[in-house]
């Protein structure tokens, strides 16, 4: 069963009281952040108490350390602490990726942890189908903020400069079979944007969001969610096509539409989540 990565949340890996209470919320991944939420005065500090928090048990939920940058003057000391996280995290999130041989060097310093990149740079765009197809590559982030300040764009509601950025990453990755979250909503408090920029993403084939306030995580795991609807209808299509099938057919119809084996793999993948989401809720 797939794991769900319908909520991403991230965390400032220096706000104890945060870590502390992300083992009681419903989020399917948390990002521990060394990188931008943490002020250069607490880099360190931050380490530590990364360190001492991942000694909880955080339960179904994905562990996820986002890192400083190698060439910043902490991401040395932030691999190295990392390579010691086996067992206690799940994967690595290395910020402002621009080639596979970014992701070399962090695997080089960090062996046996799986790796995800921030999506983030226009490099990054261009090259999002090497740094997908690297065999340590687990996961994508799309950094929407990083790339908007890069781009010189504007944010808009509609995202459309953003498209050709977030369409490129989407490829790469389903090309390549690697799971790919949408980026943060800054707005927080903003319920409806939010919930349009969830439904947006979701419609495109992402497999969640990442998010930065607690308050968010609702909407993101109804959003990235099957409908009970939708449950009912892939159960519905897959009986039909075992029946054409048992026939003879290579058809079904259901609800007026054809139903081939295409549509039978969506409706299995649609009940896999499905499976996969209840399990998170135990
Ligand atoms: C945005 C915030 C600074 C707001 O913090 P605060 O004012 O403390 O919020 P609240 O008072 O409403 O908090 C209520 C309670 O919720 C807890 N809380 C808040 N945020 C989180 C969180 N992210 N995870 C877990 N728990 C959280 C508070 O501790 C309160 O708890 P309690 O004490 O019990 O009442 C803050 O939300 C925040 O720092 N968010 C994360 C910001 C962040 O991580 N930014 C970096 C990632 S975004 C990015 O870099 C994207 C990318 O790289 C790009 O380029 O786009
Ligand atoms: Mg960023």
């Amino acid at each position: 069963m797939t794991r769900p990565y319908r909520s991403v949340l991230y965390i400032p890996a220096a706000n104890l009281r945060a870590m502390e209470k992300a083992q009681g919320l419903a989020t399917d991944a948390i990002i521990f952040d060394l990188e931008d939420a943490v002020a250069p005065g607490e880099k360190a500090a931050a380490r530590e108490g990364l360190a001492a928090a991942l000694a909880n048990d955080y339960g179904p939920r994905a562990r996820i350390v986002r890192i400083n940058g190698l060439d910043s003057e902490w991401g040395q000391a932030d691999a190295r602490a990392c390579a010691a996280l086996v067992g206690k995290a799940d994967a690595v999130l290395i910020p402002k990726v621009n080639s596979a041989a970014d992701l070399d060097r962090v695997a080089a310093l960090i062996p046996d942890l799986p790796l995800w990149a921030m999506m983030e740079t226009p490099l990054g765009m261009l090259n999002a189908a090497e740094i997908a197809a690297h065999p340590r590559l687990q996961g994508m982030v799309m950094g929407t903020n990083d790339l908007a300040k890069e781009l010189n764009s504007r944010f808009r509601a509609d995202r459309l400069p953003m498209q050709a950025g977030l369409g490129l990453c989407l490829l790469a990755a389903k090309a390549y079979g690697k799971v790919i979250v949408d980026g943060v909503f800054n707005a927080f408090k903003d319920e409806d944007g939010l919930r349009a920029e969830c439904e947006q993403g979701r419609d495109m084939g992402f497999d969640g969001k990442t998010l930065i306030h607690p308050a968010q995580l609702a909407i993101a795991n109804q959003a990235f969610a099957p409908t009970d609807g939708e449950i009912e209808l892939a159960r519905r299509q897959i009986e039909a096509f075992e029946a054409a099938t048992a026939e003879g057919k290579g058809v079904a119809v259901v609800d007026g539409r054809i139903v081939e084996n295409l549509h039978v793999d969506t409706a299995r993948k649609t009940l896999d989540r499905a499976g996969a989401i209840a399990a998170m809720a135990g």
